[in-house]
C-alpha cells in the first residue's frame, strides 16, 4: 500500500495531555499553548472538554479557554462533550467541533463516564442530533481499542462494532484510542482491519498512547493500512490515571519528525513545535516526552 501524501494531525495536548496534570495549570498557560500550536501550523486543536468539573477539575476553565484564545482563521478548535449539557456549554463558548467519547470495554466505560457502552451510545444520540441541527461536526472516540486496564485484551470486532455505531450515528470521523498504550503493530493492524471492514479507512483516526514506546511503530503500521489522521500531544503530555507508569499520547514532535522523514505533509513547522514542547514542559516542570523535540532543542542550544 502506498503511504498517504498528507496526514491530518489532531493536537490533543491541551485536553488529553493537560487533563491528567495534578497541579492546576493556569488558564493563561493553556491559552498560550493553544495559540502557539495554531501559529506553528496545527489545524485541529482539541482545546478542552465540557465534562463534569467534579470528575476532571483541570478542565473546569473550559469556557474561559475557548473564549480567551485568539483564533487562527484556518484552525478548528474542538471540545469533548459527553452529553447535551456539555454540548450546550461547548457551543456557547464557541467550539467549532465537538467529540463524543465511548469505549470498547464495559468496565472502562463505567469508570470513565459512569454508564454502560449501550447507555453511552444512547446518550450520544441527542448530542449528534443537536450538533447536526447547528451544522457542527461531531467526532467519535472509542477507548481501549486494544486493551483495557480492567478487562485485558479487547476483541477487534467489539471495537469495530462501537466505531460503526458512532459512524452510523453521524460522526464524521472515529478516533481509535489505545488508551493504555498496550498495542503493537500487529494487534493495532488487526484492530484497524476489523474497523475498516465496517467504516471507510479515510474516516478512521489513530489515537495511540506511548506507554510502552510502541506508538510511533503503531502509527507506521496504521499508515501502511491506509490511515491518514493521527491524534498526538505536544511534548507527549498526558498520562493515564488507570495505568501506573503510563505516559501520555504519542508526542506530536515525534509524529511530525516521522512524517517529515517519510515525505508526508502535515503543514506543521517542526522547529516551532519543538520549541513549544520545550516551553510547556518547563512551564509544567515535567520532562519533555518528545524524543525528536529534545534532540532538536539540544541542537539549537
Ligand atoms: C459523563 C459524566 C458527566 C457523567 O457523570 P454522572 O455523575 O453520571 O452525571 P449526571 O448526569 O448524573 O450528573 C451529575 C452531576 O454532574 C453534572 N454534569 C453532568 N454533565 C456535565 C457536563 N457535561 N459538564 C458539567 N457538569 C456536568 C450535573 O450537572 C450534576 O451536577 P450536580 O447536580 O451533582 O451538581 C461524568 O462521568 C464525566 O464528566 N466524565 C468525564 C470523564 C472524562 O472527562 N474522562 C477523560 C476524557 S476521555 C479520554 O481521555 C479518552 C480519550 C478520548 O482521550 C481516548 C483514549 O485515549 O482512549
Amino acid at each position: 500500500m502506498t503511504l498517504p501524501s498528507r496526514v491530518k494531525i489532531v493536537e490533543v495536548g491541551p485536553r488529553d495531555g493537560l487533563q491528567n496534570e495534578k497541579q492546576v495549570v493556569p488558564t493563561e498557560v493553556k491559552i498560550e499553548l493553544i495559540e502557539r500550536l495554531a501559529e506553528a501550523g496545527v489545524r485541529v486543536i482539541e482545546a478542552t472538554s465540557f465534562v463534569s468539573p467534579k470528575w476532571v477539575p483541570q478542565m473546569g476553565d473550559n469556557a474561559a479557554i475557548l473564549q480567551g484564545i485568539k483564533r487562527h482563521p484556518q484552525t478548528i478548535y474542538t471540545a469533548l462533550t459527553p452529553n447535551l449539557q456539555g454540548f450546550d456549554g461547548a457551543v456557547q463558548a464557541g467550539a467549532n467541533e465537538v467529540a463524543i467519547f465511548g469505549a470498547a470495554s464495559e468496565s472502562f466505560s463505567r469508570k470513565n463516564i459512569n454508564c454502560s457502552i449501550a447507555e453511552s451510545l444512547k446518550r450520544f444520540e441527542p448530542v449528534v442530533s443537536a450538533a447536526s441541527a447547528l451544522e457542527i461536526p461531531v467526532r467519535g472516540y472509542v477507548s481501549c481499542v486494544v486493551g483495557c486496564p480492567y478487562e485485558g485484551a479487547i476483541a477487534p470486532e467489539q471495537v469495530a462494532s462501537v466505531a460503526k455505531t458512532l459512524f452510523d450515528m453521524g460522526c464524521y470521523e472515529v478516533s481509535l484510542g489505545d488508551t493504555i498504550g498496550v498495542g503493537n503493530p500487529d494487534t493495532v493492524r488487526r484492530m484497524i482491519d476489523a474497523c475498516a471492514k465496517a467504516i471507510p479507512i479515510a474516516k478512521l483516526a489513530g489515537h495511540y498512547h506511548d506507554t510502552y514506546g510502541m506508538a510511533i511503530a503503531n502509527i507506521h503500521a496504521s499508515l501502511q493500512a491506509g490511515m491518514a489522521v493521527f491524534d498526538a500531544s505536544v511534548a507527549g503530555l498526558g498520562g493515564c490515571p488507570y495505568a501506573k507508569g503510563a505516559s501520555g499520547n504519542v508526542a506530536t514532535e515525534d509524529v511530525v519528525y516521522l512524517l517529515d522523514g517519510l515525505g508526508i505533509e502535515t503543514g506543521i513547522d517542526l522547529a516551532k513545535l519543538a520549541a513549544i514542547g520545550d516551553w510547556i514542559s518547563t512551564a509544567l516542570n515535567r520532562p519533555n516526552g518528545a524524543k525528536a523535540g529534545r534532540a532538536l532543542c539540544a541542537k539549537t542550544e
